[in-house]
């Protein structure tokens, strides 16, 4: 059977998937489905040991379901053997986690170009300009990584998945670090910028505001969906809507 399905786009589909370890009492995920569109933003909102990180990992090819499929832009990851769901997730999977996960001894321009170096690839010329300029990081080139700030280091890594062409975002708790306004603008940012860029973003948090920013919010407890909801759409706060404009 082929693992590539052309009917989905660029969508990301978790399909029913549990996710069961050991002898553990409960399962970790229970027959969880999710959709991410290209340019949307979904939250995975919920309080510690929901399953958020679970989820997570089965979205980024870290983690096998126990049952369901993930679908990835027309790629069915839970089809791919090891070797294949490792290179799909290195290629098209971008993954922020509470740490930016940036090289120290390389400045920001090696940190933002290394996946890219790392495959023998070239970066889009055009995309780097547009991810340097939309993403504010061209100021930040030839900075220290270690000298960033919280939030600099999250653009940074954000521009680094634009550059790959990843056909996903998924972000750990993405306000972890950030005081309150500085959170907001941050997630105005990646919201908007993500929509420009077509990528679905996907973000993971116990922090009811980041539910506040998102197209759609999906609530887990005890590793099962127990609330979704689609953003008002007359609540003023569309992606292309200034508002949400950093
Ligand atoms: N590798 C593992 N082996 C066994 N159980 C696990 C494993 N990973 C997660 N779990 C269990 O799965 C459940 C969900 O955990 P998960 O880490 O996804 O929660 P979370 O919502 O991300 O919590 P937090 O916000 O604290 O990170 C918990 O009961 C946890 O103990």
């Amino acid at each position: 059977m082929s693992a590539t399905c052309p009917m989905t786009g660029g969508a990301v589909i978790a399909d029913g998937i549990s996710k069961e370890f050991g002898t553990a009492r409960r399962p970790a995920l229970h027959d969880v489905t999710l959709r991410a569109a290209p340019g949307r933003c979904t939250a995975v909102v919920g309080p510690a040991g929901s399953g958020k990180s679970v989820l997570l990992r089965c979205l980024a090819g870290l983690e096998r379901p126990t049952r369901g499929t993930v679908r990835i832009a027309g790629t069915e990851l839970t089809a791919l053997d090891e070797a294949a769901r490792t290179e799909f997730r290195r290629t098209r999977i971008g993954v922020v986690y509470r740490q930016a996960n940036l090289l120290p001894q390389l400045d920001v321009a090696d940190n933002l170009l290394l996946p890219l170096d790392t495959a023998g690839r070239r970066a889009d010329p055009d995309l780097l300009q547009r991810a340097l300029d939309l993403l504010d990081v061209r100021e930040l080139l030839d900075r220290a990584t270690p000298a960033l700030t919280r939030a600099e280091e999250l653009r940074v890594a954000v521009a680094r998945t634009v550059l790959q062409r990843a056909d996903l975002l998924l972000v750990d708790d993405p306000t972890a670090g950030l005081d309150a306004i500085t959170g907001r603008h941050h997630l105005r940012l990646l919201r908007r910028r993500c929509a420009e860029f077509g990528l679905p973003l996907v973000l993971f948090s116990a922090d009811p505001a980041t539910a506040a920013h998102a197209d759609r919010v999906i609530a887990l407890q005890d590793g099962r969906v127990v609330q979704e909801r689609d953003r008002p759409a007359d609540c003023g706060c569309e992606p292309g809507s200034t508002e949400h404009i950093a």
